[in-house]
């Protein structure tokens, strides 16, 4: 019999909810009070450099050393009255995660002793010994160096005994290897394109702040059936199991009544997370059975990036006090739900306009109509870019199955705003625009109902969903670093607001009144990109074909996806707004299709491992329990009797056998094949060849062993079965 598993399962069953301890003070009180905030800022720096650094803030202002060492000193001040002892540079290199390096405070005080020092030297840029990163061949390894650079609008916060600090992480050479120094760019690149757009329709807008609301979906296992799943401990998900009788058929877990271990863990969770300052607001069940979701207001986009990495952290971290493991992986069961992180997308100006929602009058509308145009025109130019933006070894099981958006970005406008396009596409300048007396001008754009579109039927299957005021992002995949979705999405889209400017004032040197040069543009913008818009079932076989017929990418392929960067459009797209350079591009592919190929060599060992170590011999055990029973049967009956009274046996005998050699060639033949992948010099020929000849390979291996977990004998099964890990909790 297999011991662990049973041993989990049954001590997993007997936990209870662990006691959180309700803060004493409100969650507006408690807000924050781990971050050194604009409250903070002005209680203890110089008022002089309190403005400073609000300016670096709000308007990207450069800091002059002096204000670096004042800053860092009110920040030392503060943390050691919190009692922090160590500061970091907090960063998010290429591996999707985050990156840190504590150092105590204490320096030699030159007289025998120690002192407490933090000085805006260190505050600024460290150079931390961090060559194991992945580059992409930017920093040779004799030339290692890389800085971390200091981002002042994005606040230092405390963890532990630790004073962390937003940075960047850039080569010697100036080339980014992370994920913000790119981030900070395309928002810069949007603010000033979108400005420019926005003074047509009123020249007091200064500034234009792209925001983001994540929407984290995650799974929570009981910590010891995970222990006792070595493929979810080693790659994140479940390379084998069985469907579960009952899974999400009934649809009684999405919204349902939270379980109450999960409960705690989600109150302690956001205890925590509001100390840090992420304003987090929504949390429920998801579809799946043991996946859940949580949800922050939105915020400016860079620092809504920032707490959607420290809150991976903190998910990671509260859970185990919980005896619960996080998932984050997008597809960490087959044949149910996959998890997603939808980016809800918006621009705003500093003078409180939400640029994709709609207006009051026809005015504000076309405003409204100009930057949604422009985001579809920028969606569809850059569909496959987009695409390779949330493209990943692990979101390619989620994407097309179960709920998720498919592997074709295409945008869902619904009903109202569809109709309103196609007004403006069908009416002439004339139509649209009227001349009315004292009034001046009469728009003839069609009124959005401001509240009802907030109600617009929603399309789960899109990719890129218009909800009203926003875009939903959704095929963005739950283990992301949202920043990848944000630089493609907010450069493609500051590039075309950048085309957009040009040629409505190309028609304006030529003489045409500015409103109607804006509608032209947009008429003719409507018109182009009409393939991106789909309002349609996403899911369905048609779209497929009805995509390619449109010239959207389709490809299915990761490793060919990631070709989407350094198609020559994609290039000139990052280089003309400042975001990346040609070798920055090149080398982040690198990266890519590298952490693809170990993705999947590492699910092929294990894989390899559990079928050799776990599943053949179990079965093997239990095939012999069938032959011994076959036998006594023999000695106890006439051979007639006997022979009938085994038939099921017998055939169980050789379906195990035949399975069992089907997976034990299989898997020799996935190690010959790793071998030749290997050999490839190329990393995107070597991440095409496990694309194509690994990961089928997987999956022929997996159907077997999910035939075997269903006639081996359930005492001897080692893995916990998915009934277990989906419905335990
Ligand atoms: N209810 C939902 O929105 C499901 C979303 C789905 N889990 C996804 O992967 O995107």
């Amino acid at each position: 019999m297999s011991k662990l598993r049973f041993r989990v399962v049954e001590t997993a069953f007997k936990k209870k909810a662990v006691e959180v301890a309700t803060p004493a003070e409100r969650p507006s009180e408690y807000f924050g009070k781990y971050v050194f905030n604009k409250e903070k800022m002005f209680k203890y720096l110089p008022s002089k450099v309190y403005n400073a650094l609000i300016d670096a803030i709000d308007n990207g202002a450069p800091l002059d050393r002096s204000i670096a060492d004042e800053v860092a000193a009110g920040m030392k001040k503060w943390a050691i009255e919190m009692g922090v002892t160590h500061y970091t540079h907090w960063f998010a290199p290429l591996t999707e995660g985050t990156a840190e390096k504590h150092d105590a405070f204490v320096e030699h005080d030159g007289k025998g002793g120690m002192m407490e020092e933090f000085t805006g030297k260190l505050l600024v840029q460290q150079e931390p010994d961090a060559s194991s990163f992945p580059n992409g061949g930017i920093r040779n390894t004799f030339e290692a160096r890389g800085y971390s650079a200091w981002d002042p609008s994005s606040p230092a916060f405390i963890v532990d005994d630790t004073l962390c600090i937003p940075t960047v992480f850039i080569a010697y050479t100036g080339e980014a290897l992370d994920y913000k120094a790119p981030l900070l760019k395309a928002l810069r690149a949007v603010d000033k394109a979108a400005v420019a757009v926005c003074q047509y329709f009123n020249p007091e807008v200064k500034k234009v702040v792209a925001y983001l609301g994540w929407e984290q979906e995650y799974f929570l296992v009981d910590e010891g059936l995970y222990a006792a799943r070595p493929d979810l401990l080693m790659t994140g998900r479940t390379l084998m199991g069985h469907d579960s009788a009952k899974n999400q058929q009934l649809e009684d877990h999405y919204f349902g009544a939270i379980p109450t271990r999960v409960a705690a863990f989600m109150k302690d969770l956001e205890i925590e997370a509001l100390k840090l300052g992420i304003p987090v607001k929504t949390r429920h069940n998801e579809v799946a059975p043991n996946q859940f979701e949580l949800a922050p207001i939105f915020e400016e986009c860079n620092l809504a990036n920032d707490h959607n990495l420290l809150i991976m952290s903190l998910m990671r971290k509260v859970s185990r006090r919980h005896g619960f493991r996080v998932l984050l992986h997008e597809k960490p069961f087959k044949g149910v739900n996959g998890s997603g992180k939808h980016n809800n997308w918006s621009l705003g100006t500093d003078t409180g306009i939400l640029l994709m929602g709609p207006g009051k009058t026809p005015e504000d509308n076309l405003r409204f109509v100009t930057f949604v145009v422009n985001t579809l025109m920028a969606v569809y130019h850059h569909n496959g870019l987009l695409k390779a933006s949330i493209s990943s070894a692990t979101n390619a099981h989620r994407l097309g199955a179960n709920e998720a958006p498919p592997a074709i970005i295409s945008s869902f406008l619904g009903k109202q705003l569809s109709q309103v396009l196609d007004h403006i596409e069908n009416s002439t300048k004339d139509d649209l625009i009227s001349l009315s007396g004292k009034q001046g001008m009469k728009l003839d754009i069609p009124q959005i109902p401001e509240l009802l579109i907030d109600n617009t039927d929603r399309n789960r299957t899109s990719p890129f969903a218009f909800t009203g005021n926003r875009f939903e992002f959704r095929a963005v995949g739950s283990e992301a670093n949202c920043a990848s979705a944000m630089i493609a999405l907010n450069s493609a889209v500051a590039n075309q607001l950048v085309k957009f400017k040009k040629d409505v004032d190309a028609l304006i040197e030529k003489g045409e009144p500015k409103v109607s040069a804006i509608l032209e543009i947009i008429r003719g913008y409507i018109k182009e990109c009409k393939a991106i818009h789909f309002d349609g079932n996403g899911y369905s076989d048609e779209w497929k074909k009805e995509a390619a017929r449109r010239g959207l990418d389709c490809e299915t392929s990761v490793p060919v996806i990631f070709d989407n960067y350094l198609k020559p459009e994609t290039i000139a797209m990052f280089e003309a707004t400042g975001v990346m350079t040609k070798k920055e591009l090149e080398a982040r592919n690198e990266v890519k299709w590298e952490t693809y190929t170990k993705k999947i060599q590492i699910e092929a060992r294990v894989l390899g491992d559990l079928a050799m170590n776990h599943i053949i011999p179990v079965a093997t055990q239990y095939q012999t329990d069938l032959i011994n029973n076959v036998y006594k049967m023999q000695s106890l009956f006439p051979a007639e009797k006997a022979a009938k009274l085994s038939a099921k046996n017998l055939e169980l005998i050789e379906e195990i056998a035949d399975r069992t050699a089907f997976i034990k060639e299989h898997v020799d033949a996935m190690i010959e094949a790793r071998k030749v992948a290997n050999k490839i010099e190329s990393e995107r020929e070597k991440a095409i060849a496990y694309h194509d000849t690994i990961v089928p390979a997987l999956e022929e291996i997996r159907y077997h062993i999910d035939k075997l977990e269903l006639i081996v004998d359930n005492q001897m099964w080692t893995l916990p079965k998915y009934r277990e890990l989906l419905f335990v909790r």
